[in-house]
C-alpha cells in the first residue's frame, strides 16, 4: 500500500467513503507524480487529503410537539486554491464526517474542472427533512444557520444544495443569514429566481449530465435518440435527467427512491414526469404512488438481502445513478452489462463502488465518473454567483449555451489528460489528473499555505 494511503488509514479510521474517493483518484494520478517529482517534494498530496478547515457544531431545534430536538452540522472546507470554497449541504440521517468529507474532496477537482473560480467544500447535518412539517423544516434550517453563517460569505464560502436540500431549504438558510449580517449577497445558490436565482440551475446538474453523456456518444457516432435509459432517484437530479433525455429523443424506463424503484415498460413521458415532480416536490410522496395513478408499471420494493438491486438488471442502452454514493456494486455491473448497457454517466456523487468501475472498463463501457459529468451543477452554480455580482440575470438560452460549452470543454479536459498520460478513453482518470494538475499547481505558486 502506497505509504500515504496507509498514513491516512491510520488517521481517518473507518472513513470508508474518505478512503474510497482518495484512493480512485490517487491511482490517476501517480505517473503525474513520477513525472514531477517537484509535487512530491512540495507534499501536495499529504496537503491535499488534510481538509483546511473542519467545522463540526450543535443544531438544536424544536419540534412541533415542543420537544428539542439536537442534530450534528458539518461544513467540510476542504481547499480554496482555486477560488471560495463551494459545494452543496446534503440533510440525511447517513450524513457524517467521512461522507462530508468524500464529497468535499470530489468537489475540489469537479470544481477545477468547470473552469470557474471556485474551491471545494461541502457540508449538512444527519437532520431527516422527511416527514417533517415546513415548519420543522424552517426552525432547523434557522438554527443551522445561526452557526454556520460565521464560516461563510459570498468570497470565502458558498454553500448550495445536494440531496435533502432543494429551493425550500436555500430559502430558510438564505433568509436567517441575510437576518444576521444585515446584507443581501450571493452567500449561497440555488436560490429561488424572484431573488438571486439562476435560470437553468435547478435542471443544471441533469441536463449537464446528459450533455455530458451525449459527449460520450459522439466519441463512437452516436446520440441519445432511440437509446433506452435506466434512471435511478426521483429528486431534483433524476427528474431533470429524465427531461433532458425524453428533450434528445431518448427513452427512460426506471426511477426509484431509498424504499424501491418502478419499471415502465412503455416509457416515462412528459405527463409522468410532470406527475412525478408534484409527486417528490410538492406531496413529497413515494415512489410507490406511481403504480396507482400508471398501472401499468411495477414497483418492486427494496430488498437488502438480495446483494444486488434489480433495477440495474433490466435490459437497456444507458444507465444515469442519480440517487447516491455505492449505490451500483460489483454485481449491478456485471448486470448492467449483461443486459447491454453501454454507457454510465453519474449524476449522483461517485455512485459506482470501485469494483464497478473495473466491470465497466473491462467491458469497454463509456463510463463518466461523477466529477466530470455532474459538474454542471456547479458549474452553473459558479453562474449564479457571476450573475449576483454583476446585479444582472442572464437569459435561459444564454445559461444553457453556457452550461453545453462547459461540459464540452470538461469532457475533452477528460479525453487530452487521459491521453497525454496513456490511458486511453479513461475518463476516470482524465478527470482525475486534469482536475489535480490545475488545483496543485495554484497551491504550488500560493506557497506552503
Ligand atoms: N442537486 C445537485 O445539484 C447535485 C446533486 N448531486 C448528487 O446527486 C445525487 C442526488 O441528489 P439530488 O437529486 O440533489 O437529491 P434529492 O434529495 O433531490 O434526491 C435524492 C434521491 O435519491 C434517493 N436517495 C437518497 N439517499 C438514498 C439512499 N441512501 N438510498 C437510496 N436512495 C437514496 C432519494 O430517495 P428518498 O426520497 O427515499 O430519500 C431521492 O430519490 C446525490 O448523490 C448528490 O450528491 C451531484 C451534483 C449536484
Ligand atoms: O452547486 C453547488 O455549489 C453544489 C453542487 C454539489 O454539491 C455537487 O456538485 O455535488
Amino acid at each position: 500500500m502506497d505509504p500515504i494511503i496507509q498514513q491516512l488509514h491510520a488517521k481517518d479510521q473507518d472513513q470508508h467513503e474518505f478512503h474510497q474517493a482518495v484512493e480512485e483518484v490517487l491511482e490517476s494520478v501517480k505517473p503525474v507524480l513520477d513525472r514531477n517529482l517537484w509535487y512530491r517534494q512540495q507534499g501536495v498530496w499529504e496537503r491535499l487529503i488534510e481538509p483546511e478547515r473542519v467545522i463540526m457544531f450543535r443544531v438544536p431545534w424544536v419540534d412541533d410537539e415542543g420537544n428539542v430536538r439536537v442534530n450534528r452540522g458539518f461544513r467540510v472546507e476542504m481547499n480554496s486554491a482555486l477560488g471560495p470554497y463551494k459545494g452543496g449541504l446534503r440533510f440525511h440521517p447517513s450524513v457524517n464526517l467521512s461522507i462530508i468529507k468524500f464529497l468535499a474532496f470530489e468537489q475540489t477537482f469537479k470544481n477545477s474542472l468547470t473552469t470557474l473560480p471556485m474551491g471545494g467544500g461541502k457540508g449538512g447535518s444527519d437532520f431527516n427533512p422527511k416527514g417533517c412539517s415546513d415548519f420543522e423544516v424552517m426552525r432547523f434550517c434557522h438554527s443551522f444557520m445561526l452557526e454556520l453563517y460565521r464560516h461563510i460569505g459570498p468570497n470565502t464560502d458558498v454553500p448550495a444544495g445536494d440531496i435533502g436540500v432543494g429551493a425550500r431549504e436555500i430559502g430558510y438558510l438564505f433568509g436567517m443569514y441575510k437576518k444576521i449580517k444585515n446584507e443581501f449577497t450571493g452567500v449561497l445558490t440555488g436560490k429561488s429566481l424572484g431573488w438571486g436565482g439562476s435560470l437553468i440551475r435547478p435542471e443544471a446538474t441533469g441536463y449537464g449530465n446528459v450533455y455530458f453523456a451525449s459527449e460520450m456518444l459522439t466519441t463512437r457516432d452516436q446520440t441519445i435518440e432511440g437509446k433506452s435509459c435506466l434512471v435511478s432517484g426521483s429528486g431534483n437530479v433524476a427528474q431533470f435527467t429524465i427531461e433532458k433525455i425524453l428533450d434528445l429523443g431518448g427513452k427512460v424506463h426506471t426511477i426509484s427512491d431509498s424504499d424501491g424503484y418502478i419499471y415502465d415498460e412503455e416509457g416515462i413521458d412528459c405527463d409522468k414526469l410532470g406527475w412525478i415532480k408534484q409527486l417528490k416536490n410538492i406531496r413529497r410522496g413515494r415512489v410507490a404512488e406511481y403504480v396507482e395513478t400508471y398501472p401499468q408499471a411495477v414497483y418492486t420494493p427494496i430488498d437488502p438481502t438480495l446483494g444486488y438491486n434489480p433495477l440495474w438488471d433490466h435490459s437497456a442502452d444507458c444507465a444515469f445513478p442519480s440517487a447516491t454514493q455505492n449505490e451500483i456494486n460489483e454485481q449491478d455491473a456485471k448486470n448492467l452489462v449483461k443486459n447491454g448497457v453501454f454507457l454510465i454517466s453519474e449524476g449522483a456523487n461517485m455512485p459506482s463502488s470501485p469494483e464497478a468501475v473495473a466491470v465497466f472498463h473491462d467491458a469497454n463501457c463509456l463510463y463518466g465518473p461523477s466529477k466530470a459529468a455532474n459538474a454542471g451543477g456547479v458549474a452553473v452554480s459558479g453562474l449564479e454567483m457571476s450573475q449576483n455580482t454583476i446585479r444582472m440575470s442572464w437569459p435561459r438560452e444564454e445559461v444553457d449555451t453556457r452550461l453545453k460549452q462547459i461540459m464540452h470543454s470538461i469532457h475533452s479536459t477528460c479525453v487530452d489528460a487521459a491521453s497525454e498520460y496513456n490511458y486511453g478513453q479513461n475518463y476516470v482518470a482524465g478527470a482525475n489528473i486534469a482536475g489535480f494538475v490545475k488545483v496543485v499547481n495554484a497551491m504550488l505558486d500560493q506557497g506552503v499555505v
